[in-house]
């Protein structure tokens, strides 16, 4: 297969070509289906799985779609036997006016026949304009349904993230199989119709008819086969590339893009793998047009043999000339639907290998859903404990937990220190039931993680992350996002904003709690990065209010947009949702925040370094001690004696 040429932008920014890995994505298996014979073996297994799928998106259509194409299908046979008749009697005896009264019978049949067929395909479209949507729209919820299903390893996989993306084409696909059946359909059908005239005109003929098809075929397969595996190969490439034209216009970016200039410098590179790209469309492009030719010149010479048999019949005396003017238009026709049917089974296999690449993300996200079932979370419990916990990210060689052993009581508040890495956001997902650790055990009340009703868990989790989404919605569907099942109006979550401290914020937005927080929309407003925290916390606020049982509140990072004023706030709301059936795990590198927190959790390389209160861990001297000190004398006064540490420039030598 041709490897494409790596673009200097590729490996200036990505550090060499983005390309799926050939095993991954099972090219060779596409190429060897892609041989005519295994893909018409192929073709009822796949356009069994379209049926089902039209079936079970609408079943009224689809016998609509069946019956119209059958009815079609009879049509160009009747046809073909009246253009026989008409032939019979144009060439007969007798004089020219007796003959073309012959005819009439047969003209009559014909135009009748057009006009029933016309109708009937007319119905056929339609039919089929109705059930492509469907399809592509179960297809489509298949897909979503699935992706959020899965567990949050899966989507931190970069292979399956891959397949994500692939399968994503899959809907669409699924949709254009629905035109290319019912045109294989449609095909088929007449081509039995004509097979079978011309075989009774004269067997000989039917072979020829198959040599005349043949070369489209396998020309059409060879160019499907080409843009698939070339598809699949700049899929990435051709992902980069919208990346960047993407970031040159992102609000986020748009600071940097103008004072760093980084707007020229992508552009450059845009270019660049644009063009790289563009000479792969130009290679596929030329071997499209060679191979469409030698496909062309093979079929018209297979044309030019039929019309010679059929001469060298005429002159042997052994076909009379209305069966040879029949054969004429039966030949054309029949190697007009040969051909269509064979880019349609062509068209269909072509789509085809993207509906796999869907079905197989169904089978693969089935195997890695988050289960469903198993037992229920107490009611009342005591709290959550983790007991020599390990987790390890599959592309890391050292694990991000290593034996972390803690205990969250009911009605505490419980903070997680640490430097950056040392695994505290990965602890709160272990703790969240978000990842399962390899080894070692978390119990809910008591009942091990893996024997709990994942959904029952969520359902007591509250959970405030710094990167928190901050939806495309209204202010009002912000907050209520965190328990999106409840019905609230904007008026019922007035107490969760004011716990937030976000009623200035609401109070200066133009509609209140109504306003549109998305600026791309019309209408829309947008809020500064410290606001948005505040309506974070109401969401957290909302969601911890509305849970009737024991739950955990976890935090991470929740005020580090905060004004200092905002902070100290912050830490004392979140601090005071903690009760008898609540307890708050608090994570930050604020040490002013943990300080009254019950115990302190203090990670370093993912392992468990200390725990106990602030005036234990201070008194121990150890490593929260240092961390506590450290940031404590970032803000005593600075003292003019002290020599500043030298910064070295980039590019100068360390
Ligand atoms: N999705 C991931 N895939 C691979 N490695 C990861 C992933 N997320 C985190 N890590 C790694 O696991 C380790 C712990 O990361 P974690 O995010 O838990 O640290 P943290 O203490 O929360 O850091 P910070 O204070 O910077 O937020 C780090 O070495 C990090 O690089």
């Amino acid at each position: 297969m041709h490897e494409p040429a790596v673009s200097e932008a590729e490996r200036e920014l990505f550090g060499g070509p983005l390309r799926y890995d050939m095993g991954w994505s099972e090219h060779e298996r596409a190429q060897l289906d892609l041989t005519m014979p295994m893909a018409l073996r192929a073709m009822p297994r796949l356009v069994g799985g379209t049926l089902r799928r039209a079936w079970r998106a609408d079943r009224p259509s689809l016998l609509g779609v069946g019956l119209s194409e059958i009815g079609q299908g009879v049509a160009a046979a009747v046809t073909l036997l009246a253009v026989n008749a008409v032939m019979h009697a144009l060439l007969g005896s007798g004089a020219p006016a007796d003959r073309l009264r012959a005819a009439l019978p047969g003209l009559v049949v014909v135009a009748v026949v057009a006009v029933v067929n016309a109708g009937l395909a007319g119905w056929s479209t339609s039919r089929a304009g109705r059930l492509e949507p469907l399809v592509e729209r179960l297809a489509t919820t298949e897909y979503l349904a699935a992706a959020t299903a899965v567990e949050l390893e899966a989507i931190e996989d970069p292979d399956f993230r891959r397949l994500i993306d692939v399968a994503q084409y899959g809907a669409a696909s699924a949709r254009r199989m629905i035109g290319a059946c019912v045109a294989a359909l449609n095909g088929t059908i007449a081509l039995i119709a004509t097979a079978g005239i011309l075989t009774v005109l004269d067997p000989v003929l039917l072979p020829m008819l198959l040599l005349i098809a043949a070369p489209r075929g396998w020309g059409a397969m060879r160019v499907a086969q080409e843009r698939y595996v070339s598809v699949m190969t700049w899929v990435e490439h051709m992902r980069a590339s919208r990346l960047i034209a993407g970031l040159l216009t992102e609000r986020t970016a748009a600071q940097e893009v103008r004072i760093h200039a980084v707007g020229p410098f992508l552009l450059d590179r845009y270019r660049d793998m644009a063009e790289s790209a563009e000479t792969e469309q130009k290679r596929l492009a030329n071997g499209k047009a060679v191979t469409e030719l030698v496909a062309a010149a093979l079929s018209g010479v297979a044309m030019a043999c039929t019309y010679a048999v059929m001469g060298w019949l005429i002159v042997a005396g052994r076909m009379d000339l209305a069966v040879a003017g029949t054969a004429v238009i039966a030949v054309r026709s029949g190697s007009a639907s040969l051909g269509a049917l064979v880019m349609n089974v062509n068209e269909l296999h072509e789509e085809s290998l993207y509906v796999q690449d869907h079905d197989r993300f169904l089978r693969e996200a089935a195997g890695r859903a988050v289960p469903q079932g198993g037992a229920g979370v107490p009611v009342r419990m005591d709290g959550v404990t983790l007991d020599k916990v390990g987790y390890r990210y599959p592309d890391r060689d050292e694990p991000a937990l290593d034996e972390v052993s803690l205990s969250v009581p009911m009605g505490s508040v419980i903070a997680v220190v640490g430097e950056n890495g040392s695994g505290k956001s990965t602890l709160m997902k272990v703790l969240a039931g978000l990842l399962l650790p390899q080894s070692g055990q978390v119990r809910w009340g008591g009942v091990e993680l893996g024997d709990l009703d994942r959904a029952q868990l969520f359902e007591r989790v509250s959970l405030l992350t710094q990167d928190f989404q901050r939806w495309p919605v209204t202010a009002a569907m912000n907050i209520r996002i965190g328990r999106p099942h409840r019905a609230a109006a904007p008026e019922d979550l007035e107490p969760s904003v004011a716990y937030a401290g976000a009623t200035p914020v609401v109070a200066r937005l133009p509609q209140g709690l109504r306003t549109l927080l998305a600026r791309v929309f019309r209408g829309a407003s947008e809020i500064s990065g410290g606001e948005w925290q505040k309506i974070g916390l109401a969401r957290t606020h909302w969601r911890t209010g509305t849970c009737p049982h024991d739950s955990v509140l976890i935090v991470d990072e929740p005020t580090s947009a905060l004004d200092p004023e905002a902070e100290i706030e912050a830490f004392e709301r979140i601090r005071s949702l903690a009760g008898p059936e609540r307890a708050v795990v608090l994570v930050t590198h604020r040490m002013s925040g943990v300080r009254h927190a019950d115990t302190i959790y203090v990670l370093h390389g993912g392992r468990l370094a200390e725990h106990g209160s602030h005036d234990e861990l201070i008194a121990a001297g150890g490593r929260y001690a240092a961390m506590f000190r450290t940031q404590a004398a970032q803000y005593a006064q600075y003292a003019p004696t002290e020599k500043p540490v030298p910064v070295p420039r980039p590019g100068s030598p360390a």
